[in-house]
């Protein structure tokens, strides 16, 4: 049964209208009806996780798809994008010595916050897109017409998504000692090789401790979190449970949920929501973020001052990272809040191209996460993990990466129905020079 989380008086940015109160009702005593998605104690790990994060014991690398789609929640997606965390990961470990903490932007990532509730296209405006929990992407009234069917939808693919990524993160598919099998499939590229030659190394390391007597069972598993942006509170609050362990109260949705830049004023549902949850939470904080704001929402959100509770994703363009973070470290580090500090370097650093897609340009990404480290390395603090979108996919929706995409080349294959993802070979390449950054210590 789902617990009443309160706060559903205060204002709610970003909500869809949705036209048949009758209809929302049954979606979400439905939804209340349903099992947990996720353990309250698999949180309570994670929050574990993300406190060795904040010490600089371990870093963390969140990623998946901008918007999951319903018709996109495929056994072959789905495995490709954790194939492609998993070898992100693994890069990442070898390449710089240190544990990574791996959680998929999937299994709950269909809603989106939008900058303009309309969309007009020819002369004819309709609702915005919103995600597929909402509302579908195709450009018709009906279509664009917000659902609350689609709340228990994105539930089912959610609950589908969660068990093949459990099946292949315990079942001996992430098994380390596959290492190399993670890169078939893909295509051959300048990524791919390295990545190759990466993985011989491992394998090679692999079988001379195995020859030394070690035992790799440890190995056979590896742990998987989910979370995605704790947008819909049509959603998020008939997936929120007592713990029967605690009486505390869960998202059991995801492990981790974040709040949006969009949606993070205090004084609003969101941020409220996410105060009265035991689980791991993110805030997006972009560079116009107020320091003083942030400081209250650390009081609204970790008022104990817990490790591993709190994490703020900091996005804020390429061009302005090293001007508005370095403050903003500071005066929280001032504070005492152990906060953990992520790095994603996808939105702020979005376009429009001359050709009319929105793209992101492969090197303003790196260019971000360059400067997340040299702000944290100048401050002694810990930059603790990136945030990115991507697939593994061979798409075409960010320029750049030594495949050199370019402007004209956006419309082969630009699948996403929101913001751009690295492509699998971008995400590598951006896995390769994080390590040397973690690894220059
Ligand atoms: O993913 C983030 C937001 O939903 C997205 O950037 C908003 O995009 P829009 O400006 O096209 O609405
Ligand atoms: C909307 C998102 O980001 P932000 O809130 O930082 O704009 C997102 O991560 O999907």
């Amino acid at each position: 049964m789902p617990a009443p989380a309160g706060g559903d008086d205060l204002p709610a940015a970003q909500q869809p209208v949705w036209p048949d109160p009758v209809a929302l009702e049954a979606a979400v005593s439905t939804l209340g009806t349903y099992p947990p998605l996720v353990f309250a104690g698999e949180c309570d790990v994670l929050k574990e996780r993300m406190a060795a994060v904040s010490r600089g014991e371990a870093f963390v690398l969140q990623g998946g798809d901008c918007a999951e789609t319903f018709a996109s929640a495929t056994a072959d997606n789905i495995r490709d994008r954790v194939k492609t965390i998993l070898q992100m990961a693994a890069v990442l470990t070898y390449g710089a010595s240190v544990p990574v903490v791996k959680v998929g932007r999937m299994a709950g990532q269909y809603a989106k916050p939008r900058s303009s509730d309309s969309e007009t296209r020819e002369g004819v405006t309709l609702p915005a897109f919103r995600g597929d929990m909402v509302n579908d992407f195709e450009f018709t009234p009906e279509a664009r017409t917000p659902d609350p069917q689609r709340l228990v939808r994105a539930y089912h693919a959610s609950s589908a998504t969660l068990n093949l990524v459990r099946a292949f993160t315990t079942g001996g598919f992430a098994d380390l000692r596959h290492v190399q099998e993670w890169n078939r499939g893909f295509v051959a590229n300048a990524a791919f090789a390295r990545y190759e030659r990466l993985a011989k190394d491992i394998d090679r390391a692999l079988r001379f401790m195995s020859a030394c007597g070690a035992d790799f069972d440890r190995m056979k598993t590896t742990e998987f979190f989910s979370a995605h942006e704790a947008l819909l509170l049509d959603y998020e609050r008939p997936l929120t449970r007592v713990d029967s362990r605690t009486g505390d109260l869960y998202d059991t949705s995801g492990h981790f949920v974040w709040v949006g830049e969009r949606t993070r004023d205090l004084g609003g549902a969101h941020l409220d929501f996410v105060s009265r949850i035991r689980n791991p939470v993110g805030v997006k904080v972009s560079a116009n973020a107020d320091v003083d704001d942030l400081l209250r929402v650390i009081d609204l959100l970790d008022p104990e001052r817990e490790p591993g509770r709190l994490t703020f994703i900091t996005r804020m363009g390429s061009r302005r990272v090293r001007d508005a973070l370095p403050t903003i470290v500071e005066r929280v580090t001032a504070s005492g809040a152990p906060v953990t500090w992520v790095c994603d370097p996808m939105h702020g650093n979005t376009f429009e191209s001359s050709s009319g897609f929105k793209t992101r340009d492969f090197e303003d990404v790196v260019d971000e996460v360059r400067g997340f480290f040299e702000v944290h390395r100048g401050l002694g603090t810990h930059p603790g993990g990136i945030h990115v979108e991507l697939t593994g996919n061979d798409v075409t929706e960010c320029i750049g990466g030594s495949e050199k995409i370019l402007d004209a080349d956006l419309g082969t294959r630009y699948e996403s129905v929101c913001d751009p993802r690295l492509n699998h070979q971008q995400s590598l390449e951006l896995a390769f020079l994080v390590a040397e950054m973690l690894g220059q210590d």
